[in-house]
């Protein structure tokens, strides 16, 4: 047996990542040690309540109430108890006591990650995060590493298990979204409290730590626009399955040049879409995550597989671990976050995309032209449109698809549309995305 030399290990935090990832260090130890080149001494775990009954059965002695002591000392803390603070002035703490720092942490980076990550850099520590977007699946490092030479165009996620479970089962079999997040609870895959996920909090927390990084830019949550799934129904996931679509609540990350001013800008976004079948995000089903990534040189790119789950982000956080670890083995600093391009965060009345419209009407002569002069006049070019007509009322429902439109430009349409005489109602608008 090689005597290796310890690094010290504070993990903070045994829920259901945290516990999984004591676990998995107490249970690979030699194998670990082997191949960093140094053993992992797990130094203590901050817990709530010592006593408190566990899934995870952990050794008592390494419990401890005192998170604050546990990091002085320790080479590497292993942030998992989620929550702005302590979180963040615990994390702070280790970085200025000298240590790297793994933390899964969303809320926080979404929030302070400038803060963090300035702090980790004045004294060359680590603060890896791969944990915080897409649980196992690799998608951090590969942006940060694998892609560091590229240019990355644009980014389309399904980052959040719940809504994607909820739209496939609304999808897959007609329900509607409430009786399909009804399931979704009844499986365990929605919390008590659903907000931050059909909400689209916990994926507009995704895309701006995504499109920090894609695009070396600051990009705070507060700069996202974010739309959950809360408004979408049966009939309009039904309508794009008869054009051949499917709805995914999408976290969209976009380098954008303004065709007015040229200036090149970032948009970061979440909001339900409609995704062409053909596209490869159209096939993740469940509660699974995929992040697909256009590249300049790589071309299109897709991340795929478990987007949460205790042990499955428990192998992203060990990843980060084993990663550092292997600095402390070979020396040197950890590697800075990259902000230099600090591009503008651009409103989304300045993005283009293309639309589907669906609106009431009467059925008389002249209908259809009144409603196509108000596209034309708002510059808003009409590629598709299906109209079928209900006997009983005697009102056609429109689906009309736009080419590619200016957000503000679309949103005045819908406003002319909701007030000219021939127009019922305005019943949905929703994005198409995906297209080259
Ligand atoms: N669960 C997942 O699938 C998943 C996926 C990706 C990222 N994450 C992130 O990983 C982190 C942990 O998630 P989780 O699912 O394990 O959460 P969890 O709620 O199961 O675990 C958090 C644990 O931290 C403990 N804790 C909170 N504050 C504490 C304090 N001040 N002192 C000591 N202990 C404290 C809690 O008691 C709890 O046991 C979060 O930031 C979460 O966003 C989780
Ligand atoms: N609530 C999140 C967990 C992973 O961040 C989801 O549904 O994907
Ligand atoms: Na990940």
């Amino acid at each position: 047996m090689i005597e290796y030399r310890s690094i010290r290990v504070a993990l903070l935090g045994a829920g259901s990542v945290g516990s999984q990832v004591a676990r998995l260090l107490l249970e690979q130890g030699d194998e670990l040690a082997n191949r960093i080149g140094a053993r992992i001494e797990l130094v203590g775990i901050a817990v709530r309540d010592v006593d408190a009954p566990r899934d995870v059965a952990l050794p008592r002695e390494l419990l401890t109430t005192d998170a604050e002591s546990l990091i002085l000392g320790a080479d590497i803390v292993i942030e998992l108890m989620g929550g702005l603070e302590p979180a963040r002035t615990l994390i702070l703490k280790a970085v200025s006591s000298g240590a790297d720092v793994v933390s899964g942490n969303k809320a926080l980076l979404a929030t302070h990650g400038p803060e963090l990550f300035a702090a980790a850099e004045q004294v060359g520590a680590q603060l890896s995060y791969e944990a915080a977007v897409g649980g196992a699946i690799p998608i951090i490092r590969p942006l940060r590493d694998s892609l560091a030479g590229d240019r990355i165009d644009r980014i389309l996620g399904i980052v959040n298990g719940t809504t994607n479970f909820i739209l496939d089962r609304m999808d897959t079999t007609g329900a509607s979204l409430e009786d399909a997040l009804a399931t979704a609870t009844e499986l365990g895959y929605a919390e008590a409290d659903p907000t931050a996920d059909i909400g689209g909090y916990d994926a507009a927390q995704k895309a701006a730590i995504l499109a920090s990084l894609a695009f070396h830019t600051s990009v705070p949550v507060d700069r996202v626009h974010r739309e959950g799934i809360t408004g979408v129904t049966a009939a309009q996931v039904e309508s794009a399955k008869r054009a051949g679509y499917v709805v995914k609540l999408l976290a969209i990350c976009e380098r954008l040049a303004d065709p007015e001013t040229g200036e090149e800008g970032v948009s970061a976004r979440v909001y339900p879409a409609m995704v062409h079948r053909s596209h490869p995000l159209a096939a993740v089903h469940g509660a699974n995550n995929a992040v697909f990534v256009e590249a300049a040189a790589a071309g299109p790119l897709m991340f795929y597989g478990a987007g949460a789950g205790g042990v499955q982000t428990a192998s992203a956080v060990l990843g980060d671990l084993v990663a550092i670890a292997r600095r402390h083995v070979l020396g040197g600093p950890g590697t800075a976050e990259s902000t230099h391009a600090e591009l503008p965060v651009l409103e989304i009345g300045r993005i283009t995309t293309r639309y589907a419209i669906t609106i009431e009407a009467a059925d008389q002569p002249g209908v259809l032209a009144t409603i196509a002069h108000v596209f034309a006049d708002h510059g808003v070019s009409v590629g598709e449109l299906e109209q079928t007509i209900n006997d009983e009322n005697g009102r056609a429902t429109l689906v009309i698809g736009t080419h590619e439109a200016r957000e503000s430009a679309l949103a005045e349409t819908v406003a002319a549309l909701a007030d000219s005489p021939v127009v019922t109602s305005v019943a949905s608008v929703i994005r198409v995305e995906g297209a080259e």
